[in-house]
């Protein structure tokens, strides 16, 4: 049936509810061609070497904004690529069945997020040491109970952000939208905002682009405004992660060319 012969708003919810069911059963498809418990057996195996070589660098600290990019965090041998590229190929596995264009997939709907909650548990919030480490960095707020990780809860979504000559008007898909989050009309977050997580991590996983960093202010919300300055700006590179409070704002700066794709994590803890 044409949009054009619906004569009535009866019509159109008949329409909107068939549209509706057909991507339904698109998910399905996915969720049964995803490849995904291969995916978490091979990566699992390898949580011992990412977590022997993660190197941590200071970027910033101010109180609860702070700022630190983890690099080496897989070691130079192969996992990140690995890692990186079942992420990206899941993304346009789900695309291609779905009919969704990629702008950015949850990973509640990718059904990737055990997988990220383990690699969180077991690579990031293993030790105890470390723990405290960003308790006392200011990243993590002393009030937060590090040692419940078994309860602490992971939200996020892979982003695909590209030029903006590039026409990304439509945001069909975006399905985690964190508290103030902006995004312009071209599906890039450039609005200064705060995750309200309690820690965000952000890992750059592809594919090549100019642009794209990240702006970090010190002000408070209350403090912030159109005059305040970002104090530093972080040209994020492949393979790197940059891990920050939920108190910290920030922004995106535009893409000027190529296509940019980020996995960024909210975490909270009970
Ligand atoms: O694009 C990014 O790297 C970060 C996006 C962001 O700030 C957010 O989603 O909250
Ligand atoms: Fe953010």
């Amino acid at each position: 049936m044409l949009i054009s012969e619906l004569k009535d708003s009866d019509s159109i919810a008949k329409l909107v509810e068939l549209q509706q069911r057909e991507l339904e059963e698109k998910k399905q498809m996915y969720d049964q061609n995803c490849q995904l418990l291969e995916m978490t057996d091979k990566i699992s195996m390898r949580w011992d070497d990412m977590w022997k070589t993660m190197k941590w660098e200071k970027l910033y600290w101010d109180k609860r904004k702070s700022v630190y990019q983890v690099t080496q965090m897989f070691g130079g041998d192969d996992t990140f690529a690995e890692m990186s590229k079942q992420i990206i190929d899941t993304c346009y596995q789900y695309s291609d069945i779905t009919g969704i264009e990629w702008i950015d997939f949850g990973l509640d709907e990718l059904r990737l997020e055990s997988l990220i909650a383990s690699w969180i548990k077991n690579v990031f919030f293993r030790d105890q040491s470390l723990k405290q480490a960003l308790t006392d960095a200011g990243i993590l707020a002393p009030e937060i109970d590090v040692g419940a990780t078994a309860n602490l809860k992971i939200k996020g979504f892979v982003l695909r952000e590209q030029a903006a000559d590039q026409n990304l008007n439509d945001l069909k898909a975006f399905v985690y939208q964190a508290k103030g989050l902006g995004l312009n009309e071209n599906g890039a977050v450039t609005t200064v905002h705060a995750d309200g997580s309690h820690i965000t991590l952000d890992l750059c996983l592809g594919e090549s682009f100019e642009g794209g960093s990240l702006s970090f202010f010190s002000q408070d919300r209350s403090e912030y405004d159109s005059t305040s300055l970002p104090v530093f700006q972080l040209q994020h590179q492949i393979g790197h992660m940059s891990v920050f409070s939920g108190e910290t704002l920030h922004c995106v700066e535009p893409i000027r060319s190529g296509v940019r794709i980020n996995l960024v994590v909210f975490v909270t803890f009970p």
